[in-house]
């Protein structure tokens, strides 16, 4: 698979597009969200684990904007539930077909389904674990609500949702410290003040963060049994809510 480094935004660009996960983005993915979201590859690893303690015998576990699979060929590793499958879900064709490539050149016979559809659009049935990684953030907020019940309607009882999100915060220092944190982070990655303003302008309305409290009390109006957070590092944050 091709993997190369992300320098989409390096060059001044007059007029910036909306953020789209097209082909360009596709090829430097890998590089790209894990020099952009801090902890990424920690969350990846805790999202085998989670798995492997809440994947049931005969049930589905959701990969719901899946993009290269990173969190599919995590849990793939720790799932040891007989018959448990994965269904991994993306609407961008050009992520699809290259976690399709990975997946058949590294785990052939794994018990894995790719699916190239919108996850608003799909059922959930019979899903003992539903991964939501950096995902429900690109989903239109009105969107968000009818989504979760529908995952929570899907899930067996005792069934995990993980949902990790860039979050926003209520008080204005707050979120100027960890917005700022978030840019020294990825300055510290090797990105300059150009790409980082850049990619800043195209991802506005496209990337829609929340504040936890909001997550929280629609996770728990959506049926969920709790909801907390058990990663966070500056504004971005994974969240376990248990049916
Ligand atoms: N309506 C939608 N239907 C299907 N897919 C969608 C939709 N909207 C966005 N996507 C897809 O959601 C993914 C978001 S990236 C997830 C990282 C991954 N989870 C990872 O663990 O590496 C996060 C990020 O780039 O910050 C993209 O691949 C979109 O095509
Ligand atoms: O890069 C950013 O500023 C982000 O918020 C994370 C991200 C990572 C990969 C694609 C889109 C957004």
């Amino acid at each position: 698979m091709t993997q190369s480094k992300d320098s989409i935004y390096a060059r001044p660009i007059g007029a910036i597009e909306a953020f789209k996960f097209d082909d360009k983005v596709a090829e430097v993915f890998l590089d790209m969200i894990g020099r952009s979201v801090p902890g990424y590859q920690a969350i990846i690893a805790a999202i085998g684990l989670l798995a492997g303690r809440f994947a049931r015998p005969d049930s589905v576990c959701y990969d719901l904007g899946c993009s290269l699979g990173a969190a599919t060929f995590s849990m793939l590793q720790q799932i040891e539930a007989p018959h448990c499958r994965i269904v991994a879900v993306d609407n961008s064709a050009a992520m699809v077909s290259r976690f399709r490539e990975r997946l058949q050149k590294e785990v052939p016979h794994a018990n894995v389904e790719i699916r190239c559809a919108d996850i608003r659009d799909i059922a959930i049935e019979n899903a003992s674990v539903v991964v939501l990684n950096f995902t429900l953030q690109f989903i239109p907020p009105e969107d968000r609500r009818p989504f979760l019940r529908k995952i929570q309607e899907g899930l067996l009882p005792g069934g995990l949702l993980i949902l990790s999100e860039k979050l926003c915060f209520d008080d204005p220092r707050q979120q100027e410290l960890q917005t700022e944190m978030h840019h020294a982070f990825k300055r510290a990655q090797g990105y300059s003040e150009l790409e980082i303003s850049q990619k800043r302008s195209a991802l506005e309305n496209v990337l829609i963060p929340e504040t936890f409290k909001t997550h929280q009390s629609r996770l728990l109006e959506a049926g969920f049994a709790s909801a907390e957070v058990w990663f966070q590092y500056f504004n971005f944050a994974s969240i376990l809510a248990l049916k």
